[in-house]
C-alpha cells in the first residue's frame, strides 16, 4: 500500500437503486415496500419539462410522508446547465423533511460541477439548520465526466456513490447505439469466422472503479434498459460485481431481485472466503506468509480479498 492509504467506501447496502419518475407518485409506495437497498425518486431525465415543478412538489411531500425503512433515499436532481437544478436543490432542502439522504447529480463533467451543488447544500444547511449532513452521489455520462472522473472522485467529503449512466454515455461519446448497457451486436471481434463479443461499457467502469476506490466512494453500475432481459441484466451485473461495483441501478421493480442476487456473495463465496481466513489465521501460528487451500496459492493478498466478500456478508447479515 502507497503511503497514503485506501479510505473505506461508506459501510452501507448499495446492491440496488430503484428509479422512479418523481411525475409518478403512485409508484412510491411500491418503491418503498420494494427490496432496494436505494431509492432514488427522479426529477431528471423521466419528468417531462411540463411536470417539472409538479414533481419536485410530490418528492418533497413524499420524503416526509412516506415510511422508507431503513432503505437509502436520494433525489435526482437535474443537470447544471438546465435552468431547473438550482431550484430542485434550493426547495428539497428547505422544505423536504430530514429524511432525505443523499441528492444525485446528472451529467457531472468536473469537480466544479460538486463544488456548486456542495456550497448550496453547505448554505442551505446551515442557514435552516438541517440536522442530518446531506450526501451526495453523481453519474458519469458524459465524455468530460470520464475524462474527470478522479477529480470527481475526489470533490467532496459528501460524495458517497458515482453510477455509470450508459444511456447518455453512449450518446455523449457518440456510440452508435439506442440500446441502454450490456452487448452491443457491433461490439465484437472476428476469429476464424466466429464472433466473440466483448464489452464496451468496461474501460468505463474500471476507470470508475479505481477513481471511487481511490477516494472511498461507491462504484455503481446505472441502468440496464431491456427490463425484458433478465439474463442480460444478470451478465452486466456480474460483470460489474467482478470489476468491484457495488449495486446497479433497476429501472423496473422485476431488476430488484436480480440486482441483489448478484451483489450478495453467495454462501459458497462467503464459506470459501472464510475458510481462507481460517487458513490463514493457522498459517500465521506456523510462522508462514503463505499456505495452500484446496490445491491453490493463498497468502496475505488473499486475506485482503477474502475481506472484501466477508464484510459485504456482515453488512446483508446485519
Ligand atoms: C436512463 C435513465 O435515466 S434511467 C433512470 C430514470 N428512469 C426511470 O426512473 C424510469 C423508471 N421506470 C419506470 O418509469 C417504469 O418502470 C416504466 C415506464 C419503465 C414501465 O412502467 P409500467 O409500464 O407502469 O410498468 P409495468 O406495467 O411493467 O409495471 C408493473 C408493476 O410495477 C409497478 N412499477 C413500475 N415501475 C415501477 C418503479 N419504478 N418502481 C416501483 N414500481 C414500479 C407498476 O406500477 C406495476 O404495479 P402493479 O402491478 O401494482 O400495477
Ligand atoms: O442516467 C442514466 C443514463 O444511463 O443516462
Ligand atoms: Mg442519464
Amino acid at each position: 500500500m502507497s503511503f497514503r492509504t485506501q479510505p473505506p467506501a461508506p459501510a452501507r447496502l448499495n446492491r440496488c437503486q430503484l428509479f422512479g419518475p418523481g411525475s409518478r407518485a403512485a409508484l412510491f409506495e411500491k418503491m418503498a415496500g420494494s427490496a432496494a437497498d436505494v431509492i432514488n425518486l427522479d426529477l431528471e431525465d423521466s419528468v417531462a419539462p411540463d411536470d417539472k415543478e409538479q414533481a419536485r412538489r410530490n418528492v418533497i411531500q413524499a420524503v416526509g410522508d412516506i415510511d422508507w425503512g431503513t432503505k437509502t433515499l436520494s433525489v435526482r436532481i437535474n443537470g447544471l446547465d438546465t435552468p431547473w437544478w438550482y431550484r430542485d436543490v434550493v426547495d428539497l432542502l428547505e422544505q423536504a423533511g430530514e429524511r432525505l439522504d443523499q441528492i444525485m447529480i446528472p451529467k457531472v463533467g468536473n469537480a466544479a460541477d460538486i463544488y456548486a451543488v456542495d456550497a448550496l447544500v453547505t448554505a442551505i444547511e446551515a442557514a435552516k439548520g438541517r440536522q442530518k449532513r446531506i450526501g451526495l452521489e453523481v453519474i458519469i455520462e458524459s465524455a468530460a465526466g470520464i475524462a474527470h472522473v478522479e477529480e470527481i472522485a475526489a470533490s467532496s467529503p459528501r460524495l458517497q456513490a458515482m453510477s455509470l449512466g450508459a444511456a447518455d454515455f453512449a450518446a455523449s461519446m457518440g456510440m452508435a447505439t439506442t440500446g441502454i448497457g450490456g452487448t452491443q451486436e457491433n461490439y465484437y471481434m472476428l476469429h476464424e469466422g466466429a464472433k466473440y463479443w466483448s464489452d464496451p461499457w468496461h474501460w468505463a467502469q474500471t476507470a470508475i472503479v479505481a477513481a471511487c476506490r481511490t477516494h472511498g466512494v461507491l462504484p455503481v453500475d446505472g441502468p440496464f434498459g431491456d427490463f425484458s432481459d433478465d439474463e442480460g441484466f444478470r451478465a452486466q451485473a456480474r460483470r460489474s460485481a467482478t470489476l468491484g461495483m457495488v449495486g446497479k441501478w433497476a429501472i423496473h421493480p422485476k431488476q430488484v431481485a436480480l440486482a441483489n442476487e448478484v451483489f450478495s456473495p453467495s454462501e459458497k463465496a462467503v464459506t470459501e472466503a472464510r475458510e481462507i481466513l481460517a487458513a490463514m489465521e493457522e498459517a500465521k501460528r506456523t510462522g508462514a506468509g503463505a499456505t495452500v487451500y484446496k490445491g491453490r496459492l493463498v497468502d496475505i493478498a488473499s486475506i485482503r480479498q477474502a475481506q472484501v466478500i466477508v464484510r459485504q456478508a456482515e453488512l446483508i447479515e446485519a
